[in-house]
């Protein structure tokens, strides 16, 4: 029989989210939903890159770098995983003084905080550094003659510097704010422009998880799934992280993917489709 393309459309469309405690708010309507016409995967950052440019899903909760990095998708406008100062979960940590750093370990789950570090230590600290991909957990990265300094994001680099307070530590985010004054994004929703998915659904539980987000910090404590106390789950998710995305965030975005240009990171032909 032929393959005809809407034998090949009959899936449901699949929508990828990632597996840290920080997407929740945006995720967790979406995942909770009764009789869903969609699927969820879950993906690190940058394998959800991966599996949008090649079509593997639909859409995704994805680094922000990706929208530069990806064609034919849309950007689902007025949400966002933003910081304002510290995030508490994208930080360098070292040994070392950073002045003497010259070779940095990059997280492989992170595409956007890979890209800002480049941008701090060069930009910033005036430092050319070289960067490798470490594929191991942070400590034996950290402890091993092959860094003098390691990325980490996520869940793990939240525990890892709650549980490792003498550490130097440089949280990006922070950083990001010292030196332009803007929040920084580090995720949006990326939806491929041949999906039949609506904005809205993205924005409707994104809403409401803003909204519900205490009873989000309870049942990510209630099951477990973050090892951390539920007080310090709602600093974290109240304090640390900001979900809307206004004209300061887009600023931040803006300024962002135009230092990426400027450095190579991205080509220089980007748009944001915000839908
Ligand atoms: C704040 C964070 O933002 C994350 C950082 C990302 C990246 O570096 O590519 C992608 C998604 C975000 O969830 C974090 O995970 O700690």
């Amino acid at each position: 029989m032929p393959n005809s393309a809407s034998n090949l459309k009959k899936h449901k469309p699949i929508i990828s989210v990632i597996p840290y405690i920080n997407a929740k708010p945006l995720t967790y309507f979406l995942e909770n939903k009764d009789n869903k016409d969609y699927d969820i995967s879950y993906n690190y950052p940058s394998d959800c890159i991966e599996k949008l440019k090649t079509g593997k899903i639909d859409a995704g909760i994805v680094s922000s770098i990706a929208i530069a990095k990806i064609p034919d998708t849309n950007v689902v406008d007025g949400i966002c995983i933003a910081s304002h100062s510290s995030v508490e979960s994208v930080l360098l940590f070292s040994r070392k003084e950073i002045e003497e750093t010259k070779t940095i370990g990059l997280d492989p789950n992170s595409g956007t905080s890979n890209a800002l570090i480049k941008i701090l230590m060069e930009k910033w600290k005036n430092k050319k550094c070289n960067y490798k991909f470490y594929n191991t957990d942070i400590e034996t990265a950290l402890n091993s003659k092959d860094y003098d300094a390691v990325l980490a994001i996520g869940d793990r680099a939240l525990l890892f510097g709650t549980q490792n307070p003498s550490l130097i530590k440089i949280d990006l985010a922070l950083e990001w704010n010292h030196f332009t004054g803007l929040p920084f994004v580090f995720a949006m929703w990326l939806i491929k422009k041949d999906s039949s998915l609506s904005p809205e659904i993205f924005r409707e539980a994104g809403e409401k998880g803003i909204q519900q987000i205490d009873t989000i910090i309870e049942s990510i404590a209630f099951n477990g799934e973050s090892n951390l106390t539920k007080y310090q789950i709602k600093k974290y998710l109240k304090e640390n992280l900001h979900y809307r995305f206004g004209s300061k965030e887009r600023k931040g975005l803006m300024l962002f993917l135009k230092y990426c240009a400027e450095m190579g990171l991205i080509p220089q032909n980007y748009s944001l489709n915000l839908i």
